[in-house]
């Protein structure tokens, strides 16, 4: 929809229907540094609303376990079927390559409403028995009610459905508050829940920022759930206003993942996948690698060979099809990611390439836009603000070492837990590392290769709780046990 100015202008969604607001926030293309979009800017009155709707439609969703199934499929091809439109806005709206949103972003965001359509017709309960008492017992589970679903803005549509379609398929209704920096195709999903068959009410969103809406939203005694990704210090926020009404909360928080690269790792592979994991979707991934740790008799060889092929992977505008990297999400978040690098300067470290080092190619209209180069930083301390905080920008750091037992209590000295690599020819040698990294996932010899049956998430500050079918199942129930004397 157009509004002031020609731009675009966002409508919150409740009860199925499109509500415009009382104010409006600036939305920035992060690819030119220009207002592009206005999204509304909402508060309790709106949270209110929605609740309401949530309220309306929950009991009948909740009855038709058969029904969600087809809506799911239903909104999944419609979701395809607008496949090249939705990844042309993502990548508009959050500075990611155009080929990234129609290979990654927009294809995982159909496969999620599919893969829960599926999945969540094949749970199964618990049941045993007590001969010697005469009893039977055996467990039911139920939906929660209306869930708070709050999601980050590095992969919008793609965290977003990973949280709406687990929900409603177990039977609750949600309100969906997306970041209120990438909102649109969020916005642009609501035009096609009517046609998938999907009530009015079972799915509300509405847009705003964190303090106004994000606040009014997981406080409201009448909201018994949140799934939330996204910072830490916002997760500790949500916890302490939830607490007075032990809500039920699943926190998928950030990461400072290593990459381990043993000596008979096979770089040919390790070196372009460690670039990916490294600068994919500007580095802002909370899966992304930011510590390269690398056995010291291949250090020399493996870091020119990867400074090479990070100089090689190319900047560029996010329509480029060519690129493999856009602009970052913001103006801020792009002076946060570069003072980092500021920082590693004043403490002695190298920075082999990228910002400050090599220069950046950019159109003239696009000298305004979030970009940077994917930056190298070596002969850097374990205890560097580099090497712990997670930087959640194109910026990693490699560093060598000597034995596995150093390496993996050097892995684990940091706060997070949430995604580690591997790399090593050694079978037992990985099964050995992978155990005892503080991880929730770890990949050996690949990165990001995602099987959504088995659970995802963090361990220590990288958050609480764990998603996936069986997982995201038993978040968004309740279970009851029942004993049936006979
Ligand atoms: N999954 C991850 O690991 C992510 C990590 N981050 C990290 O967080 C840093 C800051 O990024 P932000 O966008 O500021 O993350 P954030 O945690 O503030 O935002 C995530 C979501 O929470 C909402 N939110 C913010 N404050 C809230 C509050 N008080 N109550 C309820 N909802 C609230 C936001 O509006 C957004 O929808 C990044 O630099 C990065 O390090 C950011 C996005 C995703
Ligand atoms: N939670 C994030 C990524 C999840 C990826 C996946 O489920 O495959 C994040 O980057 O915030």
């Amino acid at each position: 929809m157009a509004g002031r100015g020609g731009l675009l202008m966002l409508e919150n969604f409740i009860g199925g229907k499109f509500l415009p607001c009382s104010s409006y926030l600036d939305s920035y293309d992060p690819s030119t540094g220009e207002v592009y979009c206005h999204v509304p800017n909402s508060g309790k009155e709106e949270v209110e609303a929605a609740v309401e709707a949530a309220r309306a439609a929950f009991p009948g969703w909740s009855s038709r376990p058969q029904e969600r199934s087809q809506v799911l499929q239903r909104l999944a091809d419609l979701l395809e079927q607008s496949l090249e439109e939705l990844a042309q806005a993502e990548s508009k709206d959050q500075g990611k390559t155009i080929t990234l949103a129609r290979t990654m972003d927009i294809p995982r965001a159909v496969h999620n409403f599919r893969f829960f359509a599926s999945s969540i017709l094949h749970h199964t309960s618990e049941c045993t028995q007590m001969d010697h008492l005469g009893c039977l017992h055996y467990t039911v589970r139920a939906p929660v009610g209306i869930a708070a679903l709050i999601s980050p803005w590095n992969l919008p549509l793609y965290l977003l459905t990973w949280k709406i379609a687990p929900a409603i398929a177990a039977g609750n209704t949600v309100i969906a508050k997306p970041s209120e920096l990438t909102s649109v195709t969020a916005w642009m999903m609501c035009r096609l829940l009517e046609k998938a068959g999907v009530p009015p009410g079972v799915v509300n969103i509405v847009f705003g920022t964190g303090p106004r809406v994000g606040e009014a939203l997981v406080s409201h005694p009448e909201v018994p759930l949140i799934s939330f990704t996204g910072s830490q210090p916002t997760a500790e926020r949500i916890t302490q206003l939830s607490a007075p009404y032990c809500k039920k909360l699943s926190l998928e928080l950030g990461g400072k993942n290593p990459a381990i690269i043993f000596e008979d790792a096979n770089l040919a592979e390790c070196i372009p996948t460690t670039v990916r994991s490294s600068f994919a979707n500007q580095g802002e991934i909370c899966l992304c690698t930011s510590r390269i740790f690398v056995q010291r008799n291949i250090y020399s060889e493996f870091l020119k060979r990867f400074v090479e092929a990070a100089r090689m992977w190319k900047v560029g505008i996010p329509s480029d099809p060519s690129a493999d990297m856009g602009a970052l999400i913001s103006k801020a978040h792009l002076e946060k990611v570069r003072s980092y690098i500021k920082k590693a300067r004043m403490e002695g470290a190298q920075i082999l390439c990228g910002e400050g080092v090599d220069k950046l190619n950019l159109p003239p209209r696009n000298q305004a836009g979030y970009f940077m180069l994917p930056t190298v930083i070596t002969d850097v301390k374990d205890e560097s603000c580099c090497m712990k905080e997670e930087i959640f920008g194109p910026v990693t750091c490699v560093v060598p070492f000597d034995s596995e037992e150093e390496v993996i209590q050097r892995a684990n000295n940091v706060k997070y837990g949430l995604a580690a690599t591997v790399w090593s020819g050694n079978v037992g040698r990985v099964h050995r590392v992978a155990k005892k990294l503080q991880s929730g996932l770890v990949w050996t010899n690949c990165w990001l290769i995602r099987e959504l049956n088995l659970p995802f998430g963090g361990m220590k500050s990288s958050g609480v709780g764990r998603e996936g079918a069986k997982d995201s199942y038993e978040f968004f129930t309740e279970v009851k046990t029942i004993t049936v004397k006979h």
